[in-house]
């Protein structure tokens, strides 16, 4: 039996950040950065049957045409995504009256929907990249049980960089990757960094001793040749955990910066919402 200090529910019943009960979530789930995102995705739905918001842990279900939907918000970094994962797998795979795991068990399809940073300079601004797999620099999965993705390409990405911890790979569901046609979703292997300057090569007013690993990060080779693609804060948690308990996930990025040509997006809301739309379209097709 989990304990009151394991387990933590909330006086109504509800999982102690997301204040959700079992029956307030869709299987099918949208994970966004960014709180205000939720409702940019929810105004698309026939209808909304329900709102909750704690902390910035925004969540929405609803109906996109006929399919029940989830969209919540995680907030910035893997440590947010620890808990929307751990809190979610909650509500469908433990009996949250006998606070015990269920023995039948409940798989969940993430689509985590944010923005990146290219980091090779012939990606253009405003790319949809689909994350084969991801690179943790932000420790998270080195505090559960070993994945079954391969961690030689992390052992070698650490030899070629010298200076860093080593860094943890999980990889998308194959399976659900194939929802989200190659045409439009280019695919990628992400860095999730635990920062988004220094940690992503910027400085502002004070040095970044690190700044020059970016270009070794950009001309890193993986097994099959292929590169890292983009930096963000989130996938690799993500990937991690979704494997772990039994999951499915996948992380859809638009790319609004490009670190190696220094650009921005000049319309990043508009970027966002296209992605949006045709991301809710291949989910229901
Ligand atoms: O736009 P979101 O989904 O938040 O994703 C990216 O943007 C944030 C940083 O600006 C980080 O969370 C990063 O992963
Ligand atoms: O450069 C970027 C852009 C968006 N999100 C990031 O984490 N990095």
């Amino acid at each position: 039996m989990l304990g009151p200090s394991e387990l933590i529910l909330n006086s109504d019943g509800s999982v102690y950040h997301l204040n959700l009960l079992p029956e307030d979530i869709s299987t099918t789930i949208i994970t966004v950065g960014d709180p205000h995102r939720v409702g940019e995705v929810s105004k698309h739905f026939d209808a909304i049957e329900l709102v909750r918001e704690n902390r910035e842990f925004v969540t929405h279900t609803g109906t996109y045409k006929g399919k029940r939907i989830t969209v919540i918000s995680t907030g910035i970094g893997t440590d947010n995504v620890d808990i929307v994962l751990n809190e979610l797998d909650a509500l469908v795979n433990i009996d949250l009256n006998a606070r015990m795991p269920k023995s039948e068990l409940t798989s969940l399809d993430f689509v985590r929907i944010g923005t990146s940073g290219a980091l090779q300079s012939d990606i253009p601004l405003g790319t949809w990249l689909l994350s084969s797999s991801a690179f943790g620099y932000d420790d998270l999965l080195h505090f559960y049980s070993e994945l079954n993705t391969s961690q030689e390409a992390a052992e070698d990405l650490q030899k070629y960089i010298g200076r860093l911890p080593l860094p943890y790979r999980a990889a998308a569901s194959t399976s659900l990757s194939e929802v989200f046609p190659e045409t439009d979703y280019k695919r990628g292997h992400t860095l999730t960094m635990p920062g988004f300057y220094a940690p992503q090569g910027r400085a502002l007013r004070i040095g970044n001793p690190t700044a020059d690993i970016f270009h070794k990060f950009a001309e890193f080779e993986l097994e099959d040749g292929s590169r890292l693609t983009n930096l963000e804060m989130e996938t690799a948690g993500l990937y991690g955990l979704a494997e772990l308990l039994g999951h499915r996930a996948v992380s859809i990025s638009v790319l609004l910066a490009n670190r190696m040509n220094g650009e921005f997006h000049d319309d990043p809301k508009g970027a966002m919402e296209n992605l949006i739309l045709h991301t809710l379209n291949c989910l229901v097709s």
